[in-house]
């Protein structure tokens, strides 16, 4: 990892697709709403609460993973709060030096005080402005909705990302435990959403395997794949070490489908042994549209910094690869052709240039 030090991982411009709202709170804030509204936390202090959620999320389960999240929803319940949350979460991401950020959750997460959905959206969107104003335009964000797995909503949460779309919300998504919620059983909004011409995302192949990969490509028209990691389960190797890709992996290959791999969330929820062992590194070098994320910032302590600094760490990756993963992330963006094409070119592309010259 030549070249690599922290501090210019960090002025890197880099691009986050998959980072959840509820994720990534500043422990502090959690600390201060929780005391606001009278919720008992785990631990009393900020320091202490990142190590619960850190050490808690590290279960090797999504669903155990998944309770901790009970904890930062139970502080973003009122606009106020919502809005806070979402203002800080801008900020983090342009001091990590994210210059595009697409930020997820799900509204009906954010109603048990009664909010209505819109007024959850509005928040969230307040927040957003707040911080990209703040960040004097070295950050765009959009919001992605989530329906939950679980929940019977979907349908709702989709008509009200069309209600949103151009107000702030350039997607959709569905996420929560995957195992035994198959993406068909959303089948209804993604068919609604296509109709739309809207775009949509379906956390698959992290809790489960290539059936839920399967059903998100070929059935819903998913357009990335949140993790998507399992698809490796369709990818041997033989004893020359040349890779066969089964059916599924050509076509998610062959069609660009993004994958949304978010390492360190991976390792917590046992997608992956190991940050060493991760798929990521033979899915990028048989040249699958690879991107790195963040998943839930909080829980996994990191930042997209963080993630490719791990990586570099891994693998030996270099600018190089940096600039690869990171212009794949926004060709993969939910945002018009000829704003990513202009990111790519006035922000992207000169940066990483720069590096090269200097190296
Ligand atoms: O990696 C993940 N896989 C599946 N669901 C997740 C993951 N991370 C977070 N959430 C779920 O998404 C909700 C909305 O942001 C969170 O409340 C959490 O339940
Ligand atoms: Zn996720």
């Amino acid at each position: 990892m030549t070249g690599l030090s922290h501090d210019l991982l960090v002025a890197a411009p880099k691009v986050l697709l998959h980072d959840h709202l509820d994720g990534g709170l500043r422990p502090q804030t959690i600390v201060e709403l929780a005391a606001e509204v009278g919720h008992a936390l785990p631990a009393g202090n900020a320091a202490d609460l990142a190590d619960w959620f850190a050490e808690a999320a590290d279960s090797g389960s999504l669903e155990r993973y998944l309770e901790t999240f009970a904890h930062t929803l139970a502080v973003m319940q009122t606009p106020e709060a919502i809005t806070r949350v979402a203002r800080e979460c801008v900020e983090d991401l342009a001091a990590d030096g994210v210059v595009y950020a697409e930020i997820r959750y799900a509204p009906e997460l954010h109603v048990s005080t009664g909010l209505a959905l819109e007024e959850v959206v509005a928040a969230v969107q307040r927040g957003f402005s707040e911080g990209m104003e703040a960040a004097g335009g070295r950050i765009v964000v959009r919001q992605l909705l989530t329906a939950m797995r679980q929940a019977a909503n979907s349908r709702e949460i989709a008509e009200l990302a069309i209600a949103w779309r151009d107000r702030g919300v350039a997607g959709f998504d569905i996420a929560g435990p995957e195992a035994g919620f198959p993406p068909t059983r959303f089948l209804d909004a993604f068919e609604y959403l296509q109709r739309e011409n809207f775009h949509f995302t379906i956390h698959a192949g992290e809790g489960f395997g290539l059936p839920s990969i399967w059903e998100a490509v070929q059935w819903c028209g998913a357009d990335r794949l949140g993790h998507g990691v399992r698809i490796v389960d369709d990818i041997t190797v033989d004893d020359a070490g040349v890779a066969h890709l089964g059916r599924l992996a050509s076509y998610v290959r062959d069609k660009r489908i993004p994958l949304e791999m978010c390492p360190s969330s991976n390792v917590q929820t046992g997608a992956a042994h190991s940050i060493a062992e991760h798929p990521i590194k033979q899915l990028a070098d048989l040249r699958f549209r690879v991107t790195v994320n963040t998943d839930n910032r909080l829980m996994s302590r990191t930042s997209l910094t963080k993630e490719f600094g791990l990586l570099a760490g891994a693998f030996g990756y270099g600018w190089r690869e940096i600039e690869w993963f990171t212009v794949n992330a926004m060709k993969s963006a939910f945002l018009p052709y000829d704003e990513r094409y202009r990111l790519i070119v006035d922000t992207i592309k000169p940066w990483y240039a720069d590096q090269a010259a200097r190296a």
